[in-house]
């Protein structure tokens, strides 16, 4: 198991992309704690789902707008488990809407939530890894950020959304220097299109949905799932310990398809 007794935190865990990785993770022997916005039931079934296999979780409701979530999700890890080995930071949301009439509240709440969320979460985990202190084998703990392929690209209708992703990334490679000295790895995944129910609503459309899978050289959109190993091996220290500052695509190859 690669990832035995460590303790994994995800934000946004209790659906998508942060419960494949909540669960992914608990399969590979990590104690697991799980932020969630407003959805109990959601959260609980991941819970459940995961100590159904005799692993260990537990969710904690928190708006990662508000930085008191941030020290709040921190604090109930500590009591849990008593240490944070990987923060994933992975809440977020995109509500599509063209450029020109985007409500400034839209705007706003996007960055708060994607961006501002991101610096308070990953600002407070990498506070408890400093006061853990290095292991002997020179590891204090590592953050891996859910950024995307919209952090490298643009979208018409995410005009609010891709310059928060740049920031996510960005985020990592400085946070990589910042917390290099303490023994922190931090890394971001840039995911493709995945199919959850952030762009459910966008891939109704039958035509946008089969011009994207179109695109893309594995021939089909992602799954959550895609983003678990992807995610555990950057945890891994065994498997990624000089990994840092890095973004990893999982995108099934749309990036490179110019023609
Ligand atoms: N689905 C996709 O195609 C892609 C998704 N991403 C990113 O992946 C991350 C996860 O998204 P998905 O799983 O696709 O969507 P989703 O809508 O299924 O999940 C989003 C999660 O974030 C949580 N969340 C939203 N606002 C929150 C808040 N204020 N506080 C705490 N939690 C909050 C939701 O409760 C949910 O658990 C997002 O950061 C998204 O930008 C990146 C690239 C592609
Ligand atoms: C929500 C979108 O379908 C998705 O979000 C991203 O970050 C990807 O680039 C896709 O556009």
């Amino acid at each position: 198991m690669l990832l035995k007794d460590k303790v994994l935190l995800v934000t946004g865990g209790s659906k998508g992309i942060g419960r494949a990785i909540a669960i992914g993770a608990a399969r590979q022997g990590a104690r697991v704690g799980i932020n969630y916005a407003g959805d109990e039931a959601a959260a609980e079934s991941a819970v459940k789902e995961i100590r159904g296999f005799g692993g260990e979780a537990f969710a904690l409701r928190g708006d990662v707008a508000d930085p008191a979530s941030a020290t709040a999700f921190v604090a109930a890890a500590v009591e849990a488990y008593g240490r944070i080995d990987t923060f994933v930071n992975n809440a977020g949301i995109c509500p599509f809407h063209g450029f020109l009439d985007m409500p400034v509240d839209v705007v706003d709440r996007t960055i708060k939530v994607n961006l501002n969320g991101a610096y308070y979460m990953c600002q407070a985990a990498a506070n408890q890894m400093v006061r853990q202190g290095k292991k002997a084998n020179g590891f204090a703990g590592s953050i891996v950020a859910v950024s995307s392929i919209s952090a490298l690209v643009g979208g018409e209708f995410q005009t609010h959304y891709t310059p928060t992703k740049a920031g996510v990334l960005s985020l990592m490679q400085s946070t990589a220097i910042a917390l290099g000295k303490h023994g922190i790895r931090c890394n971001a995944v840039l995911p493709g299109t995945i199919l959850t129910d952030i762009n459910k609503d966008d891939l109704a459309d039958e035509g946008k949905r089969s011009y994207m899978e179109g695109r893309i050289p594995l021939g089909r959109l992602g799954q959550p799932e895609d983003l678990a190993g992807p995610v555990i091996f950057l945890a891994c220290e065994e498997l990624a310990g000089y990994v840092t500052g890095a973004s990893l695509l999982v995108d099934g190859g749309a990036f490179v398809n110019l023609q």
